[in-house]
């Protein structure tokens, strides 16, 4: 019989487990950093009777959660969630038919080769947004915050920050983020209170009346953009056109532009602050930057995804703000399927959430050596200033099957709207 001695790491209450950790006054990522020297690589906690795991190291995630993908590709359950719809977050859903089915639909409208489809789009965004930034009287976060990434699913472009329907669609995201968050409702503790109907039970009745909401807001949106998104390369319209070759059910085809342009948005967005800041902080890396803008592009026209082979510094600039400020700090937890071993030694039941810590794989001494915690774009490029092409590079887009499903369209926002700002 094999041994099921869990993981290390801190003892827990009767039933909150380890919960009442995450009340510290620190971002999780941090907790989880303070655990990894505490007790190693791999770290086990208890959320009020869900399983956890924190995987420290770049080591441990890529063997669980890339080498075993196939066991570690499910995402936690939630009884709250699925009445606010998880099963349609492409983020969220379960490792299962539906997950499978949009999963598909966003690879073929977003891999590496659609991509470039989006590319005339991304280039309109990153001149109206450096535009802004020079002549608007708004604070360059206004700006930030509503660029778009390219994906046209909702009416306009680029969309302002206090427009309703962004409004609308932050509220939802943060409707999720809240109502998943371990200890938020106790029917995630206490199941059998689920059987409790709808008028006796308010936090159900909130959440389908929210799920009412959401569908009508993405209905809403997948019309708009086929009506006025014509002339973009335009998710809705694709998906809309592949509908039946996909198998896409029509709520999973109004779902998933949404749902896509919802994971796109702040994580870009957030990242490109972390660039202009970067920018603003290590002037000499700005400006080597510029020179060799100045070198490729010229000053009679603005940078095109054309440049980007010659843009070597440009894109190791984007790839190490990806590595030190990570929008996803502790990633999306992967749930195991099936019982499993870590190095043969430490046991991780079926039903286990994995949190790979991003942040701190990010800033390992052993992979990316004494100046970890510096931003220096260097290390991604090679002596002769090609880009490294090899096996280093961060873990910021997450892993395995679940590995962020718009990555290329995120790498091509930020090479061109870092180009551009830096042209100008
Ligand atoms: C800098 C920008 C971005 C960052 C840092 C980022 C990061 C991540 C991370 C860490 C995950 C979880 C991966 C895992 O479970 O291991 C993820 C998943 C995902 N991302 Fe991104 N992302 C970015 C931009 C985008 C964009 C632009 C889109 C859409 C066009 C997008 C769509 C998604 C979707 C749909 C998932 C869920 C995939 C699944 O569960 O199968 N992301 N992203």
């Amino acid at each position: 019989k094999r041994n099921r001695q869990l993981p290390p790491g801190p003892k827990g209450w009767p039933i909150l487990g380890n919960i009442l950790e995450l009340r510290e006054d620190l971002p999780v990522w941090k907790i989880f950093d303070k655990m990894k020297n505490e007790y190693g690589p791999i770290v086990y906690l208890n959320f009020a009777g869900q399983n956890v795991v924190v995987l420290n190291t770049k080591e441990a995630a890529n063997e669980l959660l890339d080498r075993r993908s196939g066991n570690y590709s499910d995402r936690p359950k939630s009884i709250v969630g699925s009445y606010l719809g998880s099963s349609l977050v492409l983020a969220l859903a379960g490792y299962g038919k539906t997950w499978q089915t949009m999963r598909h639909a966003s690879h073929s409208a977003l891999n590496m080769r659609a991509s470039a489809e989006y590319c005339p789009g991304q280039i309109d965004d990153a001149v109206i947004f450096t535009y802004d930034l020079l002549h608007k009287t708004a604070p360059p976060l206004t700006s930030i915050e509503s660029f778009n990434c390219g994906l046209y699913v909702l009416r306009k472009s680029p969309l302002h920050s206090d427009d309703p329907i962004l409004q609308k669609l932050s509220h939802m995201a943060h409707r999720f983020a809240t109502a998943l968050y371990p200890g938020a409702y106790l029917v995630e503790i206490l199941p059998i209170l689920d059987y409790l109907p709808s008028f006796m039970a308010k936090w159900k009745r909130d959440a389908q009346e929210d799920y009412k909401k959401f569908t009508a807001i993405f209905e809403q949106c997948f019309e708009e953009a086929l009506v006025h998104q014509k002339d973009k390369a335009n998710l809705s319209a694709k998906l809309a056109e592949e509908q039946a070759s996909i198998g896409l059910t029509d709520l999973e085809k109004v779902w998933l532009p949404g749902i896509l342009y919802l994971a796109g948005y702040e994580t870009t967005a957030n990242t490109l602050s972390w660039l202009l800041h970067a920018m603003t902080i290590y002037p000499s890396i700005q400006r080597k930057a510029q020179e060799e803008i100045d070198r490729v592009v010229g000053r009679s026209r603005t940078p095109t995804f054309n440049d980007m082979e010659h843009l070597p510094y440009i894109r190791a600039v984007v790839k190490e703000i990806l590595r030190w400020q990570p929008a996803v700090p502790f990633g999306v937890p992967h749930v195991s399927m099936e019982d499993d071993w870590y190095e043969g030694k430490y046991f991780i039941p079926k039903g286990t959430a994995c949190f790979a810590n991003i942040w701190s794989i990010n800033r390992s001494t052993d992979v990316y050596g004494p100046d970890a915690l510096e931003f220096r774009p260097e290390r991604f490029l090679n002596e002769d200033g090609t880009l490294r092409n090899d096996e280093y590079n961060h873990s910021t887009y997450g892993f395995g099957r679940r590995i962020c499903v718009g990555r290329h369209i995120a790498d091509n926002s930020l090479f061109i709207i870092l180009a551009t700002v830096l042209w100008l």
